[in-house]
């Protein structure tokens, strides 16, 4: 009896933590030194992580460094964490939108910066900040899109698995090119990209740092669709018309399906139907559900 009471309590806890705001997967216990690392990615400095104003509920985010092909820099490392709070704090959010400045997605980690931290307590310690503000990322209760223009190589290929869904331009690339580089994935490219394309799939990607066009990111399921400009301002558009197909309602319901599709994704069984029962408790006749129930029910 104890046990099993044991056992449920745990299980009711971990449904409701991995919705939590702000948790980072790693601490101390897994050697992670959180304020060690800031300081050090604090002096690799350029580019930045820009969020637009709120339009309709929907916000851009817009990785900032065209000079180096929107390589992450250390200092774009903690702008991202800044941006992913604000993000989590965002009471009427619906969708998040996601590219690269200047026609290009993001060709990575700032190599300057990879070649400045190569000891291995950097490495792992950079590998986790990335991990877990990549993870609070694809948690947010927004759906999120990842406009691939240009290049969306390495930890940025890996970035586009941290969003809900990929739209590519015509000419764009997404390449794990990490095999080459002597690596695998490490800001949680790799168990991502099983969950969106498979294990067989990810493997081919992986292990041939294959480039994939949008032709065959649709076809495995990486992509959703080709949008049909390149142009920047015009393939922005169309991405955002595009996401406001699954934004029509109020902000608290479409935060509660985001919610209860992200503890399907990540839950075992008994804990996602815990996570929905929680969820579904926050909507059941709340606003959006009385006026629906006081319109007609008939849905065209
Ligand atoms: C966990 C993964 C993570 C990690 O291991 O830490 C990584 O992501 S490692 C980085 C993986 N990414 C790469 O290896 C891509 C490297 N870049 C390229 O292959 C090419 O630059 C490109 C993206 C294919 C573009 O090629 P091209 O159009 O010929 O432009 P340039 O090569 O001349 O680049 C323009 C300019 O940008 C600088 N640049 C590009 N990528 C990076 C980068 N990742 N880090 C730092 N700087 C980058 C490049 O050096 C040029 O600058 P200048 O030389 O000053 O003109």
């Amino acid at each position: 009896m104890a046990v099993s009471l044991w056992k449920s309590l745990l299980q009711t806890t971990k449904s409701r933590l991995f919705l939590q705001r702000g948790v980072s997967l790693y601490n101390g216990v897994h050697g992670f030194e959180e304020e060690a690392i800031k300081k050090k990615l604090q002096q690799f400095g350029g580019g930045s992580i820009n969020l637009s104003k709120e339009d309709h509920g929907i916000r851009v985010l817009t990785l900032n460094n065209p000079k180096q092909m929107n390589a992450f820099t250390g200092t774009m490392m903690l702008e991202l964490q800044e941006r992913v709070t604000e993000l989590e704090n965002w009471k009427d959010g619906k969708g998040l939108i996601i590219h690269g400045a200047e026609n290009t997605f993001c060709s990575g980690s700032d190599l300057n910066a990879v070649r400045a931290m190569s000891s291995s307590e950097d490495g792992m310690n950079m590998c986790m900040f990335m991990q877990s503000t990549l993870t609070r990322l694809k948690r947010l209760p927004l759906i999120s899109v990842a406009v691939v223009q240009g290049k969306a190589l390495g930890g940025g290929a890996e970035f586009t698995t941290a969003c809900d869904f990929r739209l590519m331009t015509p000419g764009s690339e997404i390449r794990f090119v990490h095999k080459q580089m002597g690596l695998v994935p490490g800001w949680g490219g790799a168990a991502r990209l099983v969950q969106i394309v498979g294990g067989g799939a990810a493997l081919k990607l992986l292990s041939g740092a294959l480039k994939v066009d949008p032709e065959r990111a649709v076809h495995l399921g990486l992509a959703e669709e080709t949008l049909p400009s390149s142009d920047e301002t015009r393939s922005l558009e169309e991405a955002q018309a595009w996401l406001n197909q699954y934004t029509k309602a109020p902000a608290e319901v479409i935060q509660a399906v985001k919610k209860v599709v992200t503890a399907g994704r990540e839950l075992q069984l008994e804990a996602a139907l815990r996570a929905e029962k929680d969820i579904f408790g926050t909507v059941w006749g709340g606003p959006a559900n009385l006026q629906a129930l006081a319109q007609s029910t008939k849905h065209k």
